[in-house]
Parts: structure tokens; sequence; C-alpha cells
């Protein structure tokens, strides 16, 4: 039954957190609230700081029902709001079966794979994925998926599509292997409303960026979208549902989410875990597969630790008990904001050391600081590339979420304390920059600049918040003849959105071209920027160690016995014998020939015949024919130390490969340019 009262406008739960400025000025954040919205009695449990005055994480078990201190006090008399005083209905806690059916919010970075991932490993579990873009739901429903991710393609046609009957015949085997058809449990829509109704678990996985107006702009998370998705989870959730907070959120989200609930259904205790994404972008399928970690974070009461453990066993198709990690609410959200910002620090910390390493003149060089930290098992090799700062939609807002928390709390030491990685990811970009036209005699007029790399990272098209963007302002701002761009996995469509929002004049606007081709970027340039560590950048003829066939294993660990066709295989067995398959075929994408054919796209398609996504290898960059297009002084400079050292070694060598860095060319590392022009050396 919904509330009789509807909810006020003037009494959507406040977020979190307030702007560190304000909360400093004034004695608490209820305060603020109470300043912003005169006369209006702000509901306590909404006012997204119960965690600041130590209330426990104890949602209501059936003995608390009604806990006063967590339903909403609210009631409007005359539309003047007023603390409830009359008794509220006594919840309901409902004790949730088996998740049979779960629907996620967000088909975006996170919702689409993990959703895959989940339907791909629980072919009983049915898997509706809903978003409000319809653009983005028909990409996800054709061949051309909306985000470039290796091995998603075939992750989602194994569940989306279902897959057939199939006999292979395997090697070392008598008897063929026989493999049922199964049925599709994936799908896509725009049905919000239908699938939330039908689901046992509710996965929330909308975006949550940095809010860039109003109170908090430019720090506070911005969980409007969160707000907004719990609302109508909460007008249309069947009773028992298991509500997933998957989206990084501000600590004390989830009570934000309860509270929600509680308000639209008094009726109903609804069950909110936390369960934060790790995966990284160019990698979401393997994380997925094979993720160091998942983590619960639940209301330490019985009906919480069930609902925990419920959502365990989802992730327990694939993943090994011991990496599944079980906690209270707050210490899951908190641990998401910390994990982001220290590996974030990291690379700080290493861009930081390579600063020193350029000024002190005396040949210390950043990677071999960073090899020698990465030996150290207490540090790690990971994490410790140096590079221009780091970029993508994640590690900037989480850092700005976790020191607005320090501050809200009056922690400014705290707060600075992060804060600090920042002001370095700023600087180490701005630094390069700055060579960049330093090295270039301190003008760029009259000439043109290449911008090798537009994505975050590789292996994902996706553009938000990308170093070179940033990169690209301040070059603009030099007003070169042109700047070129290319990036082998970015639609020209995304790149030119994100230019549009860095403000550049009409005229610095219209010296920026966006290619096809790394040929036309290239041409006659001065200068190259490699500021996306693609495959493709790295020079031909140098590649890392090619997988053998035998390196393939039985990812089941088991020795393999023929297998009739009654048996149940799950997809790690199933994926174990394609690996046994791949050793004598030569179609690594469906060895074993269970894949349903895609269906055709429609006649105007905008996406056939563009390349999408991966790189071809055909387009692989020469450097050395990237030499002979440039124009004197042909610098060239790369984000990572990785491909530049192999366009170094590959631009010197003129065509041959040596063992060691030339000696004559000037390297100056990562924030400064390196000569590209080719010349002979001697190869020992
Ligand atoms: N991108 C990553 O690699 C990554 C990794 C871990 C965690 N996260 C976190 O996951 C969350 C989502 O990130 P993302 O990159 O997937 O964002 P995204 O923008 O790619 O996707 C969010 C999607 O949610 C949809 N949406 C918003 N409100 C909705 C509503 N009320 N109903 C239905 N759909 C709605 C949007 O249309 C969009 O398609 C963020 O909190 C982010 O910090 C992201
Ligand atoms: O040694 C390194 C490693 C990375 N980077 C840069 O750091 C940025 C972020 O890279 P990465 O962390 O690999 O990608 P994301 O997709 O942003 O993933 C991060 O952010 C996600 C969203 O929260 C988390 O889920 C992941 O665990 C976390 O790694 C990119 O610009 C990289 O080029 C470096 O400069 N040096």
């Amino acid at each position: 039954m919904e509330n009789p009262h509807p909810e006020p406008e003037a009494l959507r739960p406040t977020l979190p957190f307030l702007n560190s400025r304000l909360a400093r000025s004034l004695p608490s954040s209820q305060s603020i609230a109470s300043a912003l919205s005169p006369g209006a009695s702000t509901p306590t449990s909404w006012a997204g700081n119960q965690w600041l005055r130590g209330t426990p994480d104890t949602s209501p078990t059936s003995s608390e029902a009604g806990s006063p201190e967590l339903r909403p006090k609210l009631r409007i008399d005359d539309g003047r709001i007023s603390p409830a005083i009359e008794p509220q209905p006594q919840a309901v806690v409902q004790v949730a079966g088996p998740v049979k059916s779960i629907c996620f919010i967000g088909a975006g970075f996170v919702g689409g794979p993990t959703a895959a991932v989940i339907a791909y490993h629980n072919p009983r579990i049915m898997v509706n994925v809903v978003d409000l873009n319809q653009q983005r739901v028909d990409a996800w429903n054709s061949r051309h998926l909306p985000i470039h991710e290796d091995g998603l393609l075939k992750v989602v046609r194994v569940a989306r599509d279902g897959t057939a009957d199939a006999t292979a015949f395997l090697p070392g085997l008598s008897r063929p292997v026989e493999l049922k058809a199964r049925q599709p449990n994936l799908v896509f829509s725009t049905r919000v409303i239908e699938s939330i109704g039908e689901a046992d678990a509710v996965f929330i996985c909308v975006n949550t960026p940095t809010k860039t107006h109003g109170l908090g702009a430019g720090s506070m998370a911005d969980v409007s979208a969160i707000e907004s998705a719990a609302r109508t989870v909460a007008k249309h959730a069947k009773a028992g549902t298991i509500i997933v907070e998957k989206s990084t959120v501000p600590c004390g989200t989830a009570r934000m989410i309860q509270d929600i609930l509680r308000y639209h259904r008094p009726e109903t205790t609804f069950q909110v875990l936390s369960n934060p994404e790790f995966l990284a972008e160019g990698t979401a399928v393997d994380n997925l597969m094979h993720p160091d970690r998942i983590l619960i974070g639940s209301a330490q009461t019985l009906p919480g630790l069930r609902a925990a453990a419920l959502l365990k066993d989802v992730y327990a198709a694939w993943v090994s008990p011991a990496r599944i990690v079980t906690v209270n609410t707050f210490s899951s959200e908190l641990a998401k904001l910390v994990a982001n910002t220290m590996l974030a620090q990291r690379i700080s910390s290493v861009n930081a050391v390579s600063a020193i390493c350029e000024e002190i003149g005396l040949g210390a060089d950043v990677d071999d600081v960073s090899l020698a930290l990465g030996k150290d098992t207490r540090l790690g090799p990971k994490f410790l590339q140096a590079g221009v700062g780091f970029g993508g939609s994640c590690f900037e807002k989480d850092i700005l979420n976790l020191a607005y928390l320090a501050s809200e709390l009056h922690l400014d030491v705290v707060a600075d304390y992060w804060l600090g990685i920042l002001r370095i990811n700023e600087y180490q970009r701005q630094r390069y920059a700055c060579n960049v036209v330093r090295e270039l005699n301190g003008s760029l007029r009259g000439k043109k600049i290449a911008v090798l790399g537009f994505a975050f990272k590789d292996g994902t098209n996706d553009t938000r918040n990308s170093i070179a963007v940033h990169i690209i302002k301040d070059l603009a701002g030099e007003m070169s003849r042109e700047i070129a761009i290319f990036d082998p996995g970015c639609a020209s469509a995304d790149i030119l959105v994100e230019i549009e929002k860095i403000g550049l004049t009409q005229d610095q606007f219209s010296r920026i071209r966006i290619c096809t081709d790394w040929r036309e970027v290239v041409q006659e340039a001065s200068a190259i920027c490699v500021l996306t560590q693609w495959r493709q950048f790295r020079g031909r003829q140098i590649r890392g160690p090619q997988k053998s066939p035998e390196k393939h294993t039985n990812t089941s660990g088991r020795a393999m016995t023929p297998i009739m066709r009654d048996e149940a295989l799950t997809e790690m067995k199933i994926l174990a014998l394609e690996d046994v398959a791949r050793r004598e075929s030569s179609v690594s994408e469906d060895p074993l020939g269970r894949l349903k054919p895609l269906r055709p796209c429609t006649n105007n398609c905008r996406h056939c015949g563009v390349s999408l996504g991966r790189p071809h290898s055909e387009d692989t960059v020469d450097w050395l024919e990237v030499a002979a297009m440039m124009q004197e002084p042909r610098w060239a400079s790369a984000k990572l130390s990785e491909p530049s050292d192999h366009f170094l070694v590959k631009a010197s060598a003129i065509d041959q490969e040596i063992p060691a860095k030339p000696a004559n060319t000037r390297k100056k590392h990562y924030a400064a340019i390196c000569d590209l022009v080719p010349r002979p050396v001697d190869v020992p």
C-alpha cells in the first residue's frame, strides 16, 4: 500500500553530504539543512546524517519492526509539515527465498557487463536490464553493443540469445561432447516498472557523477539518479525484494534508499545491500569473471544477513566463497571510495617521482624506480606506471566524494590529504602540455599537433574525463594551426561531444580535426602526443608475447571425461571445454559451435561497416612511416612508458629491433617529448 501522504518536494531526502565550506561555517549538517529550507523540519531519518550521530547499522528485525528512530517522522497538516505522532503501521518483514529474477536499473558501463556476467553464470536466473535511454537499450539488443569490452559480445550472446544444441569432438576424448541448448535469460529493455515488479533482487547501477551546480558543486556526489531509482523501486517492487546498491555512492546512501523505501512502503521492510563494483574498463569481462573479491555490505541483523547470503549465492555460481567478503553496509560503501582513492594515490605518487627524475638531471629513471618498488611484495607492481595522469569517470569523482566526507566531518587535514592526489594529477597533465609547447620553441603557432588516443584508457570507448581532453584544452589555447585527433576505439561523435564541453572559443574549436586514420593525423605534424595506450600505437613488429596454444589450460582444473548429453554443464565447465577445443580449432570465439547466428542489422544501421571498437592489426602505427610523414622537429611522446619505449626503439632502429634503448634518443620522461628522427643505430 502506498503512503497516503505524497512525498513533499521540500522534504526530499537531503544529499548525504553538505558543502564543505558551509559545513565548516555552520555547527552541523542538520542545521544547514534547516537553514536551506526555512520553516521545514527536515525528517530526522532523511537528513542523511544519521551516521554522523552514530546510529548503528541495524534495520529493524521483525521484533523491532516500526522502530520509531528509523521510521519517517512526518505528517502534513494543512500543507504544514510536522513530526508524525500517530503510530505507523507495523512493517512486515518478508523472508526472501532464492533469487530467481533480477532487475538491473542502468544499462551503462557497469550495469550492462555485470548483468551479462551474472546471467551468463546463472542460466536459471532471469536477468532484466532496464534503462531510460532507448538508444542504449537498442544497442544492447543489437550486434553493436554500446560498450567496447573484450569478450563482452560473446557473454551477451550466450545469455541474451541463448545457445543451440552442439556436438564437439575434442582432442583426447573418445566420445563427442554434446552440449544442450541454453535458453535466453538476459533481456534489455525500457520496461522499468514491470521489470522491477517481477524481481527478487534489484541492482541499482545508475550514474553518480560529481554535482556540477548548487550545493556542493564540484565536490559532492549527485545521487539524484539513485533517489529517482529508489522511488520507482519503492513504488513497484514486490515485498521482500532485495535492493542492491551497485553504483559508487557516498557513505550513508544505503540508509537514504532505505528511508525512501520506508516512506513509500511503511508496511514492508526491504533489505538494502551495498555491493560495490570494482571492474576496470577495458578489462571489465575479465575482472567480472575473475574478481579479486566480491564485497557485500548488509545490515547486521538476521534479515540483513539473510539477504547478504542470498546475494552471495548468486555470485557463488562462479566465484569462490573465499573471495566473497561480507561486512556492514557503511564499511562496504566506504571501502569502495577508499579503494579508488588509494589506487589513484599510487599513480600520483609515481607521477610526482617522475617530476623529480626529470628535474634532477642525474639520469634517474622513474621506470626503474617503479620496477624496484614493485618487487617489494608489500607494495606490488601494479598501478606504478608514471604517465600524464589518470583519467576516467571514477577516480576523480570518488576522491572528491571521500574528501567531501572528511570535510563534512570537519576533518580538514584528512580531506586535504586526499585532495593532494588530485593536485598532483592536474600538475602532471599541465606539466605535460607545458613541455609540449616548450619543446616546440615556446609556440605552437603554425604547427600541427597530432593526438593519438582519446579514450581515457585503452580497451574502452569511454571518453568521460579523458586526460586527452584536458591536454587538448591547454594546447588549443596556444592557437596551433591544427590539433588532429585519432582514436581507434572511439566514435568521432563521442569525441566531439567531449570537446564541445571544454569551452573552446569558436576560433580554437575550428582548429580541431577528428580523423578516422592515424596517417591523416600524423601527416605534417610537428609533434605527436600518444595519450591512450592502444596496442596499435606500440609499433609494428614489436608485440607482447602471443599466447601459445599450449598455454591454454583446463580452467576447471579437472581431468576431462566424456560428457553425456543430459549432464548439466556450467558455463565454467564449458569454458574449460572451449579451452581444449581451441587447441585444435582456429575458431577462437566459438570453438564448440554453440552460438546462434547474430541477427542482421537493419539496412540503414549506422554502425555496420564502421570500426566501432577494436583497432585492426593492419592499422598498426608504423613509427618509421610516421617519422617520414612528420614535419621537423618531429617530436613525440607517450602517455605511459610502454609504447614510448617501443616507438623510440622502433623509430631509431630503422626497421630493426634492438635489445636496448638507443642512447642517442633524448628521452625525458612522460611529461616530456622525445626526438623521433629516425637514424641508424648500431645493433650489437
Ligand atoms: N564505469 C566504471 O568502470 C565503473 C566501475 C565501478 C563502479 N562504477 C560506478 O557505477 C555507477 C554507474 O556507472 P556507469 O559508468 O555504468 O554509468 P553510465 O552512465 O554508463 O550508466 C548509467 C546508466 O543508468 C541509466 N539511468 C539513470 N537513471 C536511471 C533510472 N532512473 N532508470 C533507469 N536507468 C537510469 C542511464 O541512462 C545510464 O545508461 C556509478 O556510480 C559509477 O561510479 C563505474
Ligand atoms: O599505473 C597506472 C595505472 C593506471 N593509470 C591510469 O589511471 C586511469 C584509470 O585506470 P584504471 O583504474 O585501470 O581504469 P578505471 O576503469 O578507471 O578503473 C578504476 O575505477 C573503477 C570505477 O570505480 C574501479 O571499479 C576500478 O577498480 C578502478 O581501477 C587511466 O587513465 C590509466 O591510464 C596510470 O596512469 N598508471
